[in-house]
């Protein structure tokens, strides 16, 4: 007997199968498999060759709203500590400077800047539209738009304030809408840019307890993804955080009124450190490509290209309009 056949007939022994071609179902499976491990691996390989230009932050300009506490703050400094110019956005005062202070401790030059700008980035549109204009002309044309200001409020249906639910979309769902608005025209122009909205796991899924908080962020993502299919052809890429709870002050005073479910709820995925969360979101915004998305690109594939077209399209009319 040969070496093959004792074996196969060790296997077939030892499946309590008389036959090896009984067991063609469970190769072919087995080949398959390898076929599809093998097609991810591919993907993953070439993902750095079909993805864009990471965002050199060096010399860059990002725009952080939210930027003077918490996540926003963390997102600013790990964005200054790669060199960029750094404008942040909020309401008090006295918090944008002393957040200021703080960033500018992690400078790697000397000709770095960071500029703070006072304004509700919910409640007046051409408010916004002036401030994004005042820094553009300070600090040149905006590379980065980091949307961070937000807020959350935690409580049962029934108890929550009639008008928080007005507030929590007004803050967190316009509040980036509008600076989104007020940088998409010269980003298009350059045919660059990258911007992140920072919504939340309580935006993956609702919780007891967030029924005012969730949709807020909930309408991030419809936001995100409709934008993105709109400007990737011009080059500007867009991402959406979705952290858990985080450790700032804004985690503070949610935990006022935390209901005990929400509290228990939230604690199955922990508190993480601000300054982690900054550094994975900053990367995930920068570098725009990882195995996901590389196989989302080839899904959204068709839409995009019919996108091109008609942007094609559009523009020769134009031009032959001008023409006639
Ligand atoms: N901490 C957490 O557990 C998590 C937070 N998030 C989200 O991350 C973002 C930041 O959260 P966090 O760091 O905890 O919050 P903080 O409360 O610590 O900071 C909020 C920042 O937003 C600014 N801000 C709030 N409202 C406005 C407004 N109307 N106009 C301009 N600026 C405003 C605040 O400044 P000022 O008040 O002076 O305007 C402050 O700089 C929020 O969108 C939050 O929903 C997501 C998941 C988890
Ligand atoms: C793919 C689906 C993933 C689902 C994960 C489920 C995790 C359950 C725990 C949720 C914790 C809620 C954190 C809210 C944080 C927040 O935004 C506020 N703290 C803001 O202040």
């Amino acid at each position: 007997m040969s070496s093959e056949e004792a074996f196969s007939s060790t296997i077939t022994d030892w499946l309590f199968i008389n036959s090896w071609w009984l067991l063609l179902p469970f190769i072919m499976l087995l080949v398959v498999a390898a076929f599809i491990v093998a097609f991810v691996l591919l993907l993953y390989m070439i993902s750095p060759l079909i993805s864009p230009k990471p965002l050199k932050l060096n010399g860059a300009h990002v725009v952080v709203t939210g930027g003077s506490s918490g996540i926003g703050k963390c997102i600013a400094v790990e964005c200054y500590r790669q060199g960029a110019f750094i404008t942040l956005v909020a309401r008090d005062e006295d918090k944008l400077l002393q957040a200021k202070k703080e960033v500018e401790k992690f400078a790697i030059n000397d000709k770095q800047v960071v500029l703070c700008i006072s304004v509700d980035v919910s409640s007046d549109y051409s408010q916004v539209e002036n401030v994004i204009k005042q820094a553009q002309e300070k600090l040149g044309p905006v590379d980065m738009l980091v949307n961070c200001a937000g807020t959350s409020i935690s409580g049962k249906f029934e108890e929550v304030e009639v008008d928080r639910f007005k507030k929590l979309m007004e803050v967190n769902y316009l509040g980036s809408v509008y600076p989104t608005r007020a940088v998409i025209t010269t980003m298009k122009e350059r045919r660059m840019g990258r911007i992140m909205f920072v919504s939340s796991q309580a935006g993956q899924i609702g919780l007891f307890g967030y029924t005012a908080y969730s949709p807020s962020k909930f309408a991030l993502r419809g936001l995100a993804e409709s934008l993105q299919m709109e400007i990737k052809p011009y080059n500007i890429y867009v991402t959406v955080a979705y952290p858990p709870d985080t450790d700032t002050p804004g985690l503070a005073e949610e935990n006022k009124t935390k209901p005990l479910e929400t509290r228990l709820i939230s604690e199955t995925s922990g508190v993480c450190q601000p300054d982690q969360v900054a550094k994975i979101v900053v990367r995930d915004a920068i570098v725009t490509m990882g195995l996901f998305r590389t196989i989302a690109l080839f899904y959204l594939g068709s839409f995009d290209s019919i996108v091109r077209r008609c942007m094609i399209q559009r523009e020769q009319s134009k031009t032959a309009d001008k023409r006639e």
